[in-house]
């Protein structure tokens, strides 16, 4: 996997954060910049309306030009989307060879660096060419156009590319949907952790998965890997990841997936189409939140990953992590855990808070999903001879098996997925 130092886009950024009405923040926008491997020599905010033709005014934006000037930097990272027509703008405004980077740019930029995945590769180009399409059409520095594009007519070869990708992105994505049949064939539960970028869901795979084998590299589960990161930066984990686990006898699949951020563009949510169907098709959806965010942030975040998230086949369980990290419940004036708890159970099934640091509330988390996986119990009567040797031994494979009692029969008590029993009962003699 990429360390930081490989993912560097290099250079330094100056970056700008405007809000209408609150004052902004620049620190998520600070992160971002970090992750795409800028270097921050100046964090500039404004409090007023975007403009319509440079975001910031044209006032602003010649302070910027001349502030860039002064500190040498390559980039003036801008902590919104930027329009064709403004980026255009803002390519004049600007000294030469200092680009305007938007937010959406920066999330693109971090994922071409870093991801080593197939589809996320794929749909990372994909909506970076989509983004590039229509700046390209409105640049007119040439120095600039050279520099997005390297040869070749660079509109027709856009399109054709998006086009390409979009084909072969459709096969991959029905890859991974077959892989996950082949898993719940096999009696496996599927269970996804998600949420906003940072929140701690490697750290919590690692807690919930045993370690990996090396018989699980198998090139048909090219999901099944070693390699996530855990670290205190934003898009750390790049690609889905998944590791096997039991609970209770029972098989399980962990799949981590790519964390959320806010205000992202159709596009480019798209590109997070990996983690959204892992995340929406599982049998259980953990959605982790992290606990030291303050209760109006986490409701955004929370908000921001269920409607990237959509639908679910399963419940969600909102895991309130960092749980170690937050002042004590114990303060009588500072209930800070039990109102983070409210603004999740607002939005999820059910919660569960612990720290995937520390190992606190791991049982109470790994117990919630147990019960929420869709199993059944059941009692069924074997034949005493090979047949149901053979059918008892590929119940130890797809199932958990609680009992079993030698008489005239084999009966045996098991718990699985309801597929696997019907699949079981159709090899019995009897069953209850
Ligand atoms: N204090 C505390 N820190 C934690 C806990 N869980 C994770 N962290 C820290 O939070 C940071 C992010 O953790 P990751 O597990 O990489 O988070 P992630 O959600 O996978 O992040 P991305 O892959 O970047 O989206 C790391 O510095 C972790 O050590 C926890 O329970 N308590
Ligand atoms: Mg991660």
């Amino acid at each position: 996997m990429q360390d930081s130092q490989s993912r560097l886009a290099g250079g330094s950024a100056i970056v700008v954060a405007r809000a209408a009405s609150e004052r902004p923040d620049t620190a998520e926008i600070e992160r971002l910049a970090d992750a795409a491997g800028y270097a921050v020599v100046d964090a500039v905010t404004q409090q007023r309306r975007e403009d319509p033709g440079t975001w910031v005014g044209r006032g602003k934006a010649a302070e910027l030009a001349e502030r860039a000037r002064e500190l040498d930097a390559d980039v003036v990272v801008f902590d919104g989307g930027l329009d064709p027509g403004q980026y255009a703008d803002l390519v004049d405004l600007l000294p030469d060879g200092v680009e305007p980077v938007d937010r959406y740019r920066l999330v693109l930029d971090v994922f071409a660096e870093g991801t080593g995945d197939k589809r996320a590769a794929l749909q990372v180009e994909a909506a970076r060419l989509a983004y590039m399409l229509p700046r390209l059409r409105r640049i007119t520095k040439v120095s600039q156009l050279s520099k997005a594009v390297e040869k070749g007519n660079p509109i027709l070869d856009v399109e054709d590319r998006i086009d390409r990708i979009e084909n072969e992105l459709a096969d991959v994505a029905e890859l991974a949907a077959e892989r996950r049949e082949q898993r719940r064939e096999a009696g496996q539960g599927l269970v996804a952790i998600a949420g906003y970028t940072n929140a701690g869901k490697t750290t919590l795979l690692h807690r919930l998965a045993d370690d990996m084998r090396l018989d699980d590299a198998d090139p048909e589960h090219a999901d099944l890997t070693d390699s996530s990161p855990i670290e205190d930066r934003l898009f750390a984990t790049l690609e889905t990841v998944t590791r096997r686990g039991t609970l209770d006898g029972f098989g399980v699949c962990y799949t981590d997936t790519v964390g959320f951020v806010d205000a992202l563009p159709h596009d480019l949510v798209e590109s997070f189409s990996a983690t959204i169907d892992e995340a929406a098709a599982a049998d259980v959806t953990l959605l982790v939140v992290d606990a030291t965010d303050d209760p109006e942030r986490l409701r955004e975040k929370v908000q921001t990953s269920i409607d990237a998230i959509g639908e679910t086949e399963g419940p969600v369980v909102g895991v309130l992590n960092k749980i170690d990290a937050v002042p004590g419940d114990e303060d009588a004036d500072d209930d800070s855990l039990g109102e983070r708890r409210d603004v999740l159970a607002d939005a999820v099934d059910d919660v569960v808070a612990v720290s995937a640091l520390a190992d606190d509330g791991i049982d109470a988390l790994r117990d919630r999903v147990r019960e929420a996986l869709p199993t059944e119990t059941a009692t069924l009567s074997l034949t005493n001879d090979g047949d149901g040797q053979r059918t008892l031994s590929w119940l130890y494979d797809h199932a958990s098996v609680d009992d079993v009692a030698y008489g005239e029969d084999v009966t045996v008590t098991v718990t699985a997925r309801p597929s696997v029993l019907e699949r079981v009962r159709a090899k019995t003699t009897d069953s209850r």
